[in-house]
């Protein structure tokens, strides 16, 4: 006995993990089988960490569900299913720790129920004595706490234990000024579990022991039952051996037999040692009784077979038992002890070894199969609800998935298709450079070749003066600059705008369908406010005829200084009225000191001038001067073409030149100013062609360039966008995959409860299980 107690001790506490817990009753298993009360607390702590553990699984599960997304893949149906559950564990595992072994002891008055209950717990608990002394129910329950109190079963002031005698006590004078109590009235008494002292081991574990007014006193059964026998494990009747049982005794049996079925039933036949007196028919006696209570048991209630009732039927002296064992306790000196007390001792202590293996397998049956039932209905609703859950789970992962690849099918084409466009616009805008330069040249080459009609539109009165003529060429200048920048504007942008237009337009549809369709409004916005395209021309014909000087002086066509400007001019590339009158004096430098750039290139042609005119000059001093020379070559031309010839020629000569002389008038010289202003202006326009070419290039191109760095800013944007979208998609997944784990986790341990619901089943409640008989 000694060894239980601390095998009580040694149980794991109620809060460690269900392996643990069976692990440690594996070592106590042994032990338990042999001690049938603490096979019901083992059995209890079991069932009690399976239960710790499905509440902290069903919480996680909530937890879970919390984390979803409300209208996501639980419905508002399943998460209330996960709360009921939760619910009911709490109810189940409150009322779980109020499960206990609960004996009641009935019997008619003074036969010793009271009396038998101190000797099982080694103790004088409750009040005992001759006549009517138990005037309530008397419900004796262990308690942690070292002094035990009393306390009414609806009223949960504690009393003092003192008062037991004066309240449970029929015969107590004291107990009329107490409040009235019924018969069917409750009184707990909480009797310390003293955890150091072997004897109390039946409060110790969990075993609750009701004690009853006498049966002959109240025919009010039915309300007895109902209050205080319904959840009973173990009913002991104990009988009088003096005489036999009474009508009333089988009554209340026969009543609690139809209200529960197969109640355990127990037989004391108290008082045995009244045979020690009886030395004749004792046998007999026996016999009689033993008949009377098997026909009772078998075939009145109908509780045992015959083969059980031999133990549930005991002939025992509660009496001796008590009193020696306070006297082994040192409480009293002296203990009764009659003839035949050895063989009763044993009787007594068979009785209860009896008892305490009925006790525990009813109580682990009838409290832990319920329990147990439950548990395995609340993981299968639960697996039911998680099952579901994860399909829908899948479900919704597939689809998120099968929306990330579409996402990301449709970024790489996107991408893949806008480095094809970006390839595609490069071509383009190479070919639209040379359609421009085409284009432009021609237009810029047919406008020189017009310059004459612009320039005879030029209608001014032409003053003859030098401030005149200065004021006409600036004039000119800007008239002929405005209309030929209007016309090349108009020619190139006419030409041209319908091409960039078209171009711009099948970049923006292009782009357009490489977007998809949520996307393509932001295209939409940024083509909206786009202004057309239009070249800025500005040819700045002042500029050009910056370094025009008008020869308005007689000049005979074949005069030795027309002919050395022309050769000049042929030679420097430059029109021949950018030629100095003032052939030796470079004239250039002074009158165009603002324009820096051009001082230079002016210096660099008028010293050219100056050096060719003086070599030209030379060549004709040198023949003039060489009178020599000049009569041999006088004669080898007089030789060769003979005089008429020489006579012709220098009367058509002279004939030129009255003629060219008689036509120099003021007319004359505005049209030779037109003439020349319009061949200076041609010859520099040519020069500037491919700048100005060029500028058009430079102008188509930028503006294609803004229309495509505005495409690509938004499908830039697009992307970035698209991007983000797939992280999120990418998040969400990973959030279903966590939550698909973590269900996988709560269905691994729901499934791993159920084993060890499995496995209680087998250990506690088979009937081949160790704890059967
Ligand atoms: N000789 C003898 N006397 C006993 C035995 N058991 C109980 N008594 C005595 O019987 C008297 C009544 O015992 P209780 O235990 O109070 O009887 P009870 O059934 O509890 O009576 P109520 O409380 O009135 O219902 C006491 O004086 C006991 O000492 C026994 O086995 N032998």
């Amino acid at each position: 006995m000694s060894g239980t107690t601390s095998l009580v001790h040694n149980l794991p506490a109620s809060g460690d993990s269900n392996h643990r817990g069976m692990h440690s009753l594996k070592n106590t298993r042994r032990a338990a089988d042999n001690e049938p009360l603490l096979r019901f607390r083992e059995a209890k702590k079991v069932l009690g960490d399976v239960y710790g553990e499905l509440k902290e699984n069903v919480g996680e599960l909530e937890a879970v569900y919390k984390d979803i997304k409300e209208n996501d893949f639980v419905s508002a149906e399943q998460r209330a299913e996960v709360e009921a559950i939760r619910d009911s564990i709490k109810t189940i595992m409150d009322t779980f720790q109020r499960d206990n072994m609960k004996v009641v002891f009935f019997g008619r008055t003074s036969n010793g129920k009271s009396t038998t209950i101190n000797a099982m717990l080694h103790e004088k608990v409750l009040p005992q004595g001759m006549g009517h002394t138990t005037c309530c129910f008397l419900q004796v329950e262990g308690s942690e706490e070292e002094v035990g109190h009393l306390q009414l079963d609806d009223n949960p002031q504690r009393i003092d234990m003192q008062m037991l005698g004066k309240i449970g006590h029929a015969l107590s004078d004291e107990n009329s000024d107490l409040p009235a109590m019924g018969q069917d009235s409750l009184l707990r008494v909480f009797h310390p579990k003293q955890t150091n002292s072997e004897e109390c081991r039946l409060l110790q574990n969990d075993v609750v022991i009701l004690d009853s007014p006498g049966v002959d006193l109240s025919p009010e059964f039915d309300s007895w039952i109902d209050k205080h026998c319904l959840d009973a494990d173990v009913f002991v009747l104990v009988s009088n051996a003096e005489s036999t049982l009474t009508q009333a005794e089988k009554n209340f049996f026969l009543r609690v037999a139809k209200k529960l079925s197969k109640p355990n039933v127990f037989i004391l036949n108290n008082r045995w040692d009244a045979s020690a007196a009886e030395t004749e028919n004792i046998e007999e006696v026996k016999k009689q009784h033993l008949t009377r209570f098997r026909h009772f048991l078998v075939d009145e209630l109908d509780v045992c077979s015959e083969r059980e009732v031999n133990d549930r039927i005991f002939f025992v002296s509660s009496r001796e038992v008590l009193e020696s064992r306070l006297k082994a306790r040192g409480l009293v000196q002296k203990a009764y002890q009659a003839e035949g007390h050895g063989t009763r001792a044993l009787e007594f202590q068979n009785f209860e070894r009896h008892f305490e293996q009925c006790i525990s397998r009813s109580a682990i049956h009838t409290k832990f199969e319920a329990h147990n039932r439950r548990a395995h209905e609340m993981i299968g609703k639960m697996r039911l609800n998680l099952n579901s859950v994860l399909t829908s789970a899948a479900d919704q992962r597939s689809k998120l998935q099968n929306s990330l690849n579409e996402s990301t099918r449709v970024f790489n084409e996107c991408r893949v298709n806008f480095t094809q466009f970006e390839q595609a616009y490069r071509e383009q805008t190479e070919r639209l450079r040379a359609e421009v330069h085409l284009k432009v040249s021609a237009d810029f080459f047919e406008e020189i070749s017009r310059l004459d009609a612009i320039i005879d539109r030029f209608e001014q009165p032409f003053d003859g003066s030098n401030v005149g003529i200065a004021q006409y060429k600036q004039d000119l200048a800007v008239f002929v600059d405005k209309c030929l920048s209007s016309d090349l504007e108009a020619r190139c942008t006419g030409g041209l705008m319908s091409r960039i237009w078209n171009l711009e337009n099948d970049m923006f549809q292009y782009v357009t369908k490489i977007l998809s369709e949520p996307y393509q409004n932001k295209l939409e916005e940024v083509w909206r406010y786009r202004a057309p395209f239009k070249f800025s021309i500005c040819v700045d014909v002042p500029a050009l005829v910056n370094d025009f000087h008008e020869d308005l002086e007689f000049r005979f066509t074949f005069g030795l200084h027309a002919m050395i400007r022309r050769i000049i001019a042929y030679r420097s590339g430059q029109p021949v009225t950018a030629i100095n009158a003032n052939l030796l004096t470079p004239l250039a430098l002074k009158q165009n000191e603002k324009n820096v750039v051009r001082d230079a290139d002016a210096t660099a042609a008028a010293e050219e001038q100056a050096m060719m005119t003086q070599m030209v000059l030379t060549s004709a001093a040198f023949l003039a001067n060489g009178s020599l020379g000049v009569l041999v070559v006088g004669g080898i031309v007089y030789k060769a073409v003979g005089w008429r010839v020489i006579a012709v020629g220098g009367a058509a000569y002279a004939g030129l030149y009255a003629w060219e002389r008689m036509r120099w008038n003021s007319s004359a010289k505005e049209q030779h100013l037109k003439e020349q202003f319009r061949s200076h202006l041609a010859a520099r326009m040519q020069q500037v062609s491919t700048a100005h070419t060029h500028h058009c290039e430079t102008q188509a191109i930028r503006e294609m360039d803004q229309v495509f760095d505005g495409l690509k800013a938004t499908v830039g944007g697009v992307h970035r966008e698209m991007k983000n979208d797939l992280d999120v998609e990418k998040t969400q997944i990973d959030a279903v995959d966590s939550t698909i784990r973590t269900l996988g986790t709560i269905k691994g341990k729901a499934v791993f409860l159920l084993r060890n619901l499995e496995q209680f089943a087998s250990s506690y409640l088979r009937s081949d299980s160790p704890s059967s008989p």
